[in-house]
């Protein structure tokens, strides 16, 4: 064990990422009105070539002028692959008004992609005198990306959350398949005669959880673009739970309610929570380290796991 702390995310729920393209404002109000925690306004992959400047233009506008309320608001750039990025943080640092919050860089392959963002988001910050300092997520979406998960989770403390991306993770590790995230037909183990079906992104997403929890960063899980499927969502979006993700995108609004519920911890799972510190409390006043609950070991390990729970029941409640 480190004798090193590990630092605490941000204190902001993050339960669902509602993603909307920047080329459709008629789309925006709506967004702002939705259960999302966050709203992504897009200026990458759901926004044609021919569009990218208009579709900054009415981002740029819509920051000021829609009620955003209080969640967080954040906008997705073109990748550092593209000849967009640039104009993209220099019209938002130089015109946005300060209610932006964040930035999502996607595809960022090493700690350096976050170095250049961050150093022209500073010297545009410092130039202006912007007050409010912009924090950054990311998407993990490339063989680079998760290959350097951890440098990329330590890169700047501007980074609050991180996300895994699906489609374009699943593109560049040359998998066969045309789905964005959840089960994946051919990806089965077979025995006598019946299939089981396993998870292709399991192993991304922990190395993406890792990586979060031990620089203080928000795990959050990515797209699922069959929005006609609410089980497969809930299923996805389950797993990620269970492995420390935090959130979970919404590519379409009926995806909002799935997820909340998802990443809102039930009221049957806090109560039992309560119980273990309780019964660690009273274990702790006989001085024991462990205890029963329901006729299971419970010990100094479960009031750290207790407390997860309980800690984000609070911390949506506001
Ligand atoms: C792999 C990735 O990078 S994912 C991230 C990038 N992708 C995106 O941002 C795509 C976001 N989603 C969308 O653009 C749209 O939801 C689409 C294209 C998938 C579907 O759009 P539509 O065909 O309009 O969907 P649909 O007809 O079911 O919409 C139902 C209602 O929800 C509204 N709506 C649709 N999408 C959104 C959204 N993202 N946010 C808020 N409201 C929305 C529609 O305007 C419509 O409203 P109405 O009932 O008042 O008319
Ligand atoms: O950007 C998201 C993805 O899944 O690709
Ligand atoms: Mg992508």
């Amino acid at each position: 064990m480190s004798f090193r702390i590990q630092p605490a995310p941000v204190a902001r729920p993050n339960r669902c990422q509602l993603f909307g393209p920047g080329s459709r404002p008629a789309i925006f109000e709506k967004m702002a009105a939705s259960a999302a925690d966050v709203i992504n306004l897009d200026l990458e992959d759901s926004v044609a070539p021919s569009d990218k400047d208009s579709a900054r233009a009415n981002v740029i506008k819509a920051i000021g002028d829609v009620d955003w309320g209080t969640k967080t608001l954040s906008v997705r750039i073109n990748g550092l692959d593209t000849p967009y990025w640039y104009r993209d943080v220099v019209d938002l640092m130089e015109q946005a008004p300060e209610r932006l919050d964040q930035i999502m860089i996607p595809k960022v392959g090493c700690a350096a992609d976050l170095y250049a963002v961050d150093a022209l988001v500073t010297a545009i910050e410092r130039a202006k005198g912007r007050q409010k300092v912009l924090a950054f997520e990311v998407i993990i979406e490339s063989a680079a990306g998760i290959s350097h998960v951890e440098e990329i989770a330590a890169a700047t403390p501007r980074l609050q959350a991180m996300s895994l991306g699906a489609a374009d993770f699943a593109a560049s590790m040359g998998m066969a398949t045309t789905g964005i995230g959840g089960t994946q037909e051919n990806y089965y183990m077979a025995r006598e005669g019946a299939k089981y079906w396993s998870d292709p992104w399991h192993w991304a997403q922990t190395a993406i959880v890792a990586a979060c929890r031990t620089h203080g960063v928000l795990p959050v899980d990515g797209p699922f673009g069959d929005f006609s499927d609410d089980e497969g969502f809930r299923a996805q979006a389950l797993r990620s739970a269970t492995l420390g993700m935090v959130g979970k995108w919404a590519i379409h609004p009926k995806q909002i309610t799935l997820a909340n519920e998802v990443f809102t911890p039930s009221a049957e799972a806090v109560s039992e929570a309560r119980e273990i510190l309780a019964a660690m409390d009273a274990a702790k006043a006989k001085g024991e380290g462990a205890t029963v609950y329901k006729g299971r070991l419970v010990d100094i390990a479960s009031i750290k796991q207790a407390e997860v729970i309980v800690k984000q029941s609070e911390m949506i409640a506001g």
